[in-house]
């Protein structure tokens, strides 16, 4: 995700830094960054290091990493990031703004979700296979304060974006209610096209895989109002008449990792929804499931 949206700000004439590691950052540095888009491919060859500190201060950092990342990733972040800068977390799950917020102060953090399917085709190439390309974000604040005004900094970035080929972004005051909202889509489309390793059109066909998909999000949503967050529209109806129609091939990153055996982000998914529930009482019996059945199935299981 981090090559796809860094690559097309680099497009657009951004000075843009790419922070990678092992032979993807070998690849990046000697040959640059190849996207292969359903949106258009492109080729640039913008800065590519392992080591934040090799990086003059920047505006905006879009921190791209897996949630089990999160705080390794952000060693360095806070010298990152210019005084006013801010960074923008594009990562799935509620967990990480939070971790973000305590190292380098909540004013400095933006709350984001992306719609996109992307990832490393080979080291040096993101493939980009759907997904509007669309970046919503705001600032994050303590749950229950007023949000902050938009600042000129977001401004900016907004417009950055919108001015980008083959990607789009908007701006919310909304910021919680936008990281559940995402958080139960994810849930549920994560959780079933990776538990039953089908696609979105063979969940959808089947009845009971169809009616589970709404419970995930029922319960996520659950545990959201029970936490105080509020929302101004229904995301559990907005998203099955959403999910419930269109490209029926789509199936999620925890599906690619999970076939790929790469490491899940199962804590950050499922395994929050099921300790946060616990917290305030909520029963997850759907969630808690799916925790339990890909629980076994995590690449870095020692079993
Ligand atoms: N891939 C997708 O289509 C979507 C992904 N997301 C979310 O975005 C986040 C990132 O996902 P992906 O881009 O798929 O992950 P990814 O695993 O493809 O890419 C993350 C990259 O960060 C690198 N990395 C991690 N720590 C690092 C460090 N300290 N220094 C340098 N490089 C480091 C990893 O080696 C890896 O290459 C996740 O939370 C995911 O759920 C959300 C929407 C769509
Ligand atoms: C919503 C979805 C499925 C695609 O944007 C996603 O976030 C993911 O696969 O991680």
């Amino acid at each position: 995700m981090g090559g796809y949206y860094g690559g097309r700000l680099a497009q657009q004439g951004h000075e843009v830094s790419l922070i990678a590691r092992g032979e993807h950052l070998q690849a990046l540095t000697e040959d640059g960054l190849t996207v292969e888009s359903v949106h258009g491919d492109f080729y640039v060859h913008p800065f590519a290091t392992d080591d934040p500190s090799e990086i003059d201060p920047v505006d905006v950092v879009l921190f791209c990493v897996k949630s089990f990342d999160t705080e390794s990733a952000a060693v360095g972040l806070d010298e990152l990031l210019d005084d006013g800068g801010a960074v923008l977390s594009l990562q799935n799950g509620v967990d990480n703004e939070e971790m973000l917020a305590d190292i380098v102060g909540t004013d400095r953090v933006w709350g984001g979700v992306t719609y996109i399917f992307s990832t490393i085709k080979e080291s040096g190439v993101i493939e980009h296979t759907g997904g509007p390309a669309k970046i919503l974000f705001g600032h994050y604040h303590d749950l229950g304060d007023e949000p902050p005004e938009r600042s000129t900094l977001a401004e900016t970035f907004l417009e950055a974006c919108e001015a980008a080929d083959g990607m789009t972004a908007d701006y919310t005051p909304a910021v919680h209610a936008t990281l559940w909202d995402k958080f139960a889509l994810i849930c549920a489309q994560a959780g079933l096209t990776a538990s039953t390793r089908q696609p979105l059109g063979r969940v959808r066909e089947t009845d009971e895989s169809w009616g589970l998909y709404r419970q995930v999000m029922e319960e996520v949503v659950a545990v959201a109002h029970a936490e105080g967050v509020r929302f101004d529209w229904d995301p559990v109806g907005k998203w099955m008449d959403a999910m419930g129609e269109g490209s029926g091939g789509q199936y999620s990153s925890l599906h690619y990792d999970l076939t790929h055996g790469k490491r899940m982000e199962l804590e950050a998914l499922h395994g929050s929804v099921v300790r946060r529930a616990r917290e305030v009482n909520v029963p997850v019996p759907a969630n808690r499931a799916i925790y339990a059945m890909l629980l076994p199935q995590q690449a870095d299981s020692s079993f």
